[in-house]
């Protein structure tokens, strides 16, 4: 089948390659020339893990084109996906302005039949503006069809390749078998495409990340609560996790939840609701909820500290808003990192993948690190936000002679509390009380 992916980002750039990898013939569109250089020189501008190996293959094999052309992209393409962004508006709602205007544009250039896919995550009822757009000037038949996508980032492909289920919003039965054979490869597991009408498709998506987002958030209060009863939250997680009613994933309390779909979704979900009279509650519980979180850790190192940072050096662990991305979309480190230096402390840092993006946006404000252990000389405490692997079995001994005061504020809840206290270090973490030494 030949495919057009218009917007190439995490979502596009994924989404392309890996219908390259399923034999089928993609161009690859964006506006962003530098973007596109870089990939048509074999480059991948995000890191990804398993990506590089898929990309090289269909570059190679002559399946994976990028351009910046949209006219050349969409040439006798029977699907053309919209992997465009759709940013939070002042308001909350999910500005629609990148897939509009390249709908607009698909009206003036299509000249055959095909199937327009907003893969991005819009709000209910954009099928019907996308096809009002592209009508306004086609001279050809075409369907629009949603069809959100669900991948995580930092096992996009993996998501992608394998996934839970493909869910085609469409009402048009000649663009339902044209999703049929797209996806049939895909979905040979078993796990199935759920086919249901545009409208429903776009609340599928909104409704998924604001149950997950909720999920979390249900743990993080449940962990502040722990702290205040003297309960373990992990312990809490692994009671109820087992439950398969509940189910073990997405019930890690921690420094609330980030990147650029979560809290984005959400807040456009309450926009979507609050449109239509309707006073979604939870919702707003949610976003109050995280947006405490994020800021949990700061007290604690205020006490220790005394109230005052100025001149005291903090390190960092961690930048990214998960492991395996070198994303900093809403990430916690940095709202953390800025009330750091707002309060006189040096910050010092290390993440194996996103600091080139923070150095993007902080300069020289912070000081960067090749290596975790680097940030610690001399460092008066250690923040972690981002539970990397490689943070997981540190030489703590070794930590403990480079630190000042061996302190961990711990936003992932990485180690044992027992273990910290053997080693006798003064551990934060989340939902699991205090370990302080003074106290053995
Ligand atoms: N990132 C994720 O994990 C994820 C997962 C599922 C869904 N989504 C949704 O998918 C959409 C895209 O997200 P993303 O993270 O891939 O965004 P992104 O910002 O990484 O990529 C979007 C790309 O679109 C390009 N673009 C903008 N205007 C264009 C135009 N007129 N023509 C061609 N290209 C244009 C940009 O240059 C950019 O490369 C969003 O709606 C997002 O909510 C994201
Ligand atoms: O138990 C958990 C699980 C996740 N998180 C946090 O939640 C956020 C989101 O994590 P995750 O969902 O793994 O990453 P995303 O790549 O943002 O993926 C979400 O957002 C995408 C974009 O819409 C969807 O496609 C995915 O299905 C959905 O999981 C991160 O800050 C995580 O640290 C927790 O705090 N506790």
């Amino acid at each position: 089948m030949k495919i057009a992916v218009v917007g190439t980002g995490y979502v596009g750039l994924v989404t392309g390659t890996c219908f390259a990898e399923t034999g089928n013939q993609v161009v690859c569109v964006d506006i962003d020339e530098r973007k596109v250089k870089m990939l048509q020189g074999g480059e991948i501008p995000i890191y990804e893990p398993g990506l590089d190996v898929l990309f090289d293959r269909n570059v190679a094999e002559g399946r994976l084109q990028f351009t910046t052309n949209l006219s050349e992209g969409i040439k006798e393409a029977e699907v053309i996906f919209l992997a465009l962004p759709t940013p939070p508006g002042e308001d909350g709602s999910a500005d629609l302005k990148y897939i509009l205007k390249v709908a607009d544009d698909l009206g003036n250039i299509l000249d055959h039949y095909a199937v327009v896919i907003d893969k991005s995550t819009v709000p209910v009822g954009t099928a019907e503006k996308v096809t009002a757009a592209i009508a306004k000037n086609a001279k050809v038949d075409f369907d629009v069809v949603s069809n959100p996508e669900f991948l995580r980032e930092g096992v996009a492909v993996e998501d992608f390749m394998k996934p839970d289920r493909v869910v085609v919003g469409t009402t048009s039965a000649k663009a339902k078998k044209i999703m049929e054979k797209l996806y049939a490869p895909l979905v040979r597991q078993g796990n199935p495409v759920i086919f249901m009408d545009e409208r429903s498709a776009e609340m599928t998506k909104y409704a998924a990340n604001s149950f997950l987002a909720m999920k979390i958030t249900f743990m993080n209060e449940i962990a502040n609560l722990c702290e205040k009863v003297g309960a373990n939250v992990d312990d809490i997680r692994r009671g109820i996790g087992t439950d398969s009613r509940i189910g073990k994933r997405f019930l890690f309390a921690g420094i609330g939840y980030g990147g650029s779909c979560f809290p984005k979704d959400v807040q456009a979900l309450a926009k979507t609701s609050a449109d239509y009279d309707y006073d979604f509650r939870i919702l707003k519980s949610v976003m109050d909820v995280n947006y405490d979180q994020k800021k949990k850790l700061l007290p604690m190192v205020n006490s220790y500290f005394n109230n005052d940072l100025k001149g005291k050096t903090i390190a960092v662990w961690g930048l990214a808003f998960k492991p395996y991305t070198d994303d900093i979309r809403e990430a916690p480190a940095l709202e953390n990192i800025e009330a750091l230096l707002q309060a006189g402390a040096q910050v010092v840092v290390y993440d194996p993948e996103a600091m080139a993006n923070v150095k993007g946006l902080l300069g020289d404000q912070i000081t960067y690190c090749h290596t975790p252990y680097a940030a610690l000389d001399d460092a008066d405490g250690l923040m972690i936000f981002t539970e990397w692997p490689q943070f997981r079995t540190p030489e703590f001994d070794k930590m403990g002679k480079l630190l000042k005061n061996k302190v961990i504020f711990d936003g992932r809840n990485l180690y044992e509390l027992e273990q910290m206290k053997e080693l006798g270090y003064t551990y934060f973490s989340i939902g699991r009380g205090c370990v302080d030494p003074q106290e053995a």
